[in-house]
């Protein structure tokens, strides 16, 4: 309990870290060099994973080069810790539907980091509008400083436009606050409970026309069902499949490219 009370004090002053790790040293007995190893293990459990990917991005990427952002992240995230971002494999597949469809409207539903938004926003047009939902206002902060990082807003003109809140409260409200009629191309990627409902609620609000493309994430693993099923059985869907693998690792994963036919 020593410790942890010490710790706690090091983590609200940073700045006395060092006069507090003698002291530890004292206090315990050890050397300064165990009670800094000590004090910064129980450190990285104060410290979230988001902001350790974020620090990651501060330290090993180039401010406004995207691609650098994505290799920093993907780095960190396939040698230290895993995290939910799309990943480099299915991140190919991601870029080249973004190439191919080469949208000027685009939904992404579940922004996290910023990695995903980050590797569509440098691949989209000036003239093109980018949507990113996310509900978690810590994650929100750190999207916004990672697509800050990769300084997408001056280099490529487009401003990925970062909205916090629930996609099934935004939705509905999306044509009207943001002057978009319908989107070429929609990323789901948010919890999998809601890719149905909400491509359902897409679908209510005429965001989707004919042509529109839905790229959706993880659909085998953790998996999306329903909405495997649905898009399936649908006549209005033409559905193709990409086999890869889970996010930074070899588990077997795919995406669904979804074109929605007449
Ligand atoms: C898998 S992560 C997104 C990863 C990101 N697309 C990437 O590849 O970098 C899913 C995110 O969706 C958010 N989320 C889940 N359900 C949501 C909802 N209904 N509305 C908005 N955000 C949601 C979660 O907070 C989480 O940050
Ligand atoms: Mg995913």
């Amino acid at each position: 309990s020593k410790i942890r009370f010490l710790c706690l004090d090091c983590v609200s002053n940073s700045s006395i870290l060092y006069v507090r790790v003698i002291r530890l040293s004292r206090v315990l007995s050890m050397s300064r060099k165990v009670s800094l190893a000590v004090i910064s293990c129980i450190l990285t459990s104060f410290v979230s994973l988001r902001q350790r990917i974020l620090s990651a991005v501060q330290k090993n990427a180039t401010r406004g080069d995207p691609r650098s952002v994505i290799r920093a992240i993907d780095q960190f995230c396939s040698q230290k810790e895993w995290a939910m971002n799309v990943g480099n494999e299915k991140g190919c597949i991601l870029d080249s539907v973004v190439s191919e469809v080469n949208p000027a409207t685009v939904l992404e539903l579940g922004t996290y980091c910023g990695y995903s938004t980050v590797r569509i926003a440098s691949l989209l047009p000036p003239y093109a509008k980018f949507i990113t939902l996310e509900f978690n206002p810590d994650f929100a902060a750190v999207a916004r400083q990672v697509i800050a990082w990769a300084g997408l807003e001056d280099k490529v003109k487009i401003k990925p436009c970062l909205v916090e809140g629930a996609s099934s409260d935004w939705i509905p409200k999306i044509k009207e606050q943001f002057g978009i009629k319908t989107f070429d191309l929609v990323f789901l990627d948010h919890w999998k409970e809601h890719y149905l409902s909400d491509t359902k609620l897409m679908e209510e609000c005429g965001l989707l026309r004919k042509g529109s493309v839905l790229l959706a994430d993880n659909v085998i693993c953790p998996g999306a069902p329903d909405y495997v099923e649905y898009v399936r059985s649908s006549p209005r869907y033409k559905s193709h499949y990409f086999r890869s693998h889970l996010e930074y690792t070899k588990a077997e994963e795919n995406l669904w490219y979804l074109g929605i036919i007449e």
